[in-house]
């Protein structure tokens, strides 16, 4: 598909089957190849779905804040796709109301909006119709101009029409000059096989170089800043192991619901929504064996090791919740099935608890405790990573019986208010001999007030760049499937009714025992 790679490399002159003279041949090769030298490579990048939540909450936010900080490639313009009828002008007017300038913003931010909301364009179309895809690939040629193009399209689609836009995409909408690329929204299917056959449907129409799975989480701050922390200061890695941690625990919550999700959202559950794909990267990445290098395959390389080298989840470790209508403050908030998107009676999960484990040297032993739900009381998301006792502990008559007042415990809060702490036993400053407990704290809003970019920008950049260390690999999702497949099958099997808790609650008491299970009381619970 990347014409480019083959038209830089000329044939040797020589008389072609159709008899062409290759002197021509060449000379046509040559022409694209001084294109080629041309670093002002144009690239178009396609939002479809763009009528959709992610579009507008996300991505073309993302895409504005990249313009803005200068980071799309010179000749560049944006491509509104979906089914719903919408003239450039309205698309431009949606997307305005979604921008929001930087607070360091260092020229006129309404000027940039509007140069930026210039290059956005609008085209409606069936998903599966390859004459709406091939006036798509008309209306993006019209903005190239005489340079090589490069073509991105970004799939904010239910994951069930992926395959029917990736066909007419790479038919009638692919560059011929440049390289032509797809990034793929998670859950990237709904199980092992669904996933398999995504997959192998994709590769009818793309190489794998091509694809870009993407789980935005991994452009997270804090997630990226994973190896730094681990890999780069000594005090922690010799500690990353079954030796001194034990227990790790993987947080997300939402302090909201559904919200008329519930079309996606009934058929996927908080399991495969955030467990599968955010929080077990997460994991994978906090687990791993050190890479080889910071090249993508070599991290890549490293995550799938561990994945594999997890057992696949049972269903006595895991617990499972759906919140209930609650009335807070004279405010009743609905409960899921409340919710008109979702079918009445519906047994889908909006919470879950888990516990996993990694059978390898490092790590055998080691409770990974991992909950997600929405509807709960706050929206965060971090990791906890709580220390074992010291052996002989000269001051343990301080703490009694209390381990966790007794032990060290790190805490990297993902979001919000991005900070890294590591909670230490101190003396209290004077005369006598009494020990306190503080935190070693990297709070980022004080360290570092520049705005932290979005997730969404960071992988957009990548995607355009082609970097795909912060992408998943195909081996990657198999084997993380591999982990909850038997586990989702015998839930939805089973029928399991998931335990009921109140909107804006802690969540279902069952998580509480599951991490009693493993002598672990979770850390986000004050
Ligand atoms: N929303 C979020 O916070 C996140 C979403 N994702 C993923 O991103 C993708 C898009 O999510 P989101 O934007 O929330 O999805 P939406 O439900 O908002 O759908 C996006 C667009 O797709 C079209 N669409 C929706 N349902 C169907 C259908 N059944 N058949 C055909 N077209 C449909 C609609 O456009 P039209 O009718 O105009 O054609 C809609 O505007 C999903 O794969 C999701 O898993 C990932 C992370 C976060
Ligand atoms: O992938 C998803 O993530 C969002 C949460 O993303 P965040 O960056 O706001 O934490 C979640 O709301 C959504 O259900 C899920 O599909």
């Amino acid at each position: 598909m990347d014409a480019v790679e083959n038209a830089v490399t000329p044939a040797a002159p020589s008389t072609v089957a159709n008899g062409t003279s290759s002197a021509i041949i060449v000379e046509e090769f040559e022409d694209l190849a001084s294109l080629v030298r041309d670093d002002e490579a144009s690239v178009s990048i396609t939002v479809v779905g763009a009528s959709g939540d992610l579009a507008k909450k996300k991505i073309f936010p993302a895409l504005f804040a990249l313009y803005y900080e200068g980071c799309l490639p010179k000749h560049f313009s944006i491509f509104g796709y979906a089914r719903s009828k919408m003239t450039d002008a309205e698309l431009r007017d949606m997307v305005s109301k979604t921008l929001t300038c930087r607070i360091d913003k260092r020229e006129n931010c309404s000027e940039k909006m509007e140069e930026f909301l210039k290059r956005c364009f609008y085209h409606s179309g069936q998903y599966d119709s390859e004459e709406d895809f091939k006036e798509l690939g008309k209306k993006i040629k019209q903005h190239e101009g005489p340079r090589v193009s490069n073509h991105l399209f970004y799939l904010s689609i239910p994951p069930n029409i992926f395959l029917d836009v990736v066909k007419c995409a790479s038919k009638s909408a692919s560059s011929v000059s440049g390289w032509t690329r797809v990034i793929v929204e998670k859950p990237f299917g709904r199980d092992s096989e669904s996933s398999a056959a995504l997959t192998k449907g994709l590769k009818q129409y793309l190489t794998e170089d091509q694809i870009f799975r993407i789980d935005h989480y991994l452009g997270k701050e804090l997630v990226e800043n994973l190896s730094v922390l681990r890999f780069s200061n000594l005090v922690f890695e010799p500690l990353w192991s079954r030796q001194y941690i034990r227990n790790v625990q993987l947080i997300f919550s939402e302090d909201f619901g559904t919200e008329g999700r519930g079309g996606y959202f009934d058929s996927y559950g908080i399991i495969r929504d955030i467990m599968q794909n955010h929080l077990l990267q997460i994991l994978a990445l906090f687990a791993m064996e050190t890479p080889i290098s910071l090249e993508a395959e070599d991290i890549r390389n490293e995550k799938v090791k561990v994945l594999r080298s997890m057992k696949p989840l049972r269903l006595e470790d895991v617990v499972i919740g759906q919140y209930k209508s609650h009335t807070k403050g004279g405010i009743t908030y609905p409960g899921y099935t409340e919710d008109k998107t979702v079918p009445k009676g519906s047994l889908t999960p909006t919470f879950a608890a888990a516990a996993l484990f990694i059978n390898n040297a490092r790590w055998d032993g080691v409770p990974f405790l991992m909950k997600a739900g929405k509807a709960l009381h706050t929206k965060q998301a971090e990791i906890r990573v709580q220390f074992r006792h010291v052996p002989g502990n000269l001051y343990k008559g301080s703490f009694g019986t209390d381990l966790d007042r007794a032990t060290n415990e790190l805490v990297i809060r993902v979001q919000p208010d991005e900070g890294i702490y590591l909670k230490i036993n101190n003396k209290i400053p004077g005369l006598g001999m009494r020990l306190d407990r503080s935190n070693l704290n990297l709070h980022y809003a004080a360290r570092y007030p520049k705005e932290i970019p979005d997730a969404y920008e960071r992988l957009l950049l990548d995607a355009i760049e082609g970097e795909r260390r912060l992408f998943i690999r195909s081996d990657e999702l198999d084997a993380a499937w591999e982990l909850f497949t038997p586990l989702l099958k015998e839930l939805e099997q089973k029928r399991m009714a998931p335990e009921l808790y109140p909107y804006g609650s802690r969540g279902p008491v069952g998580a509480h025992y599951l991490a009693a299970k493993y002598n672990v009381r979770w850390g986000d619970l004050g």
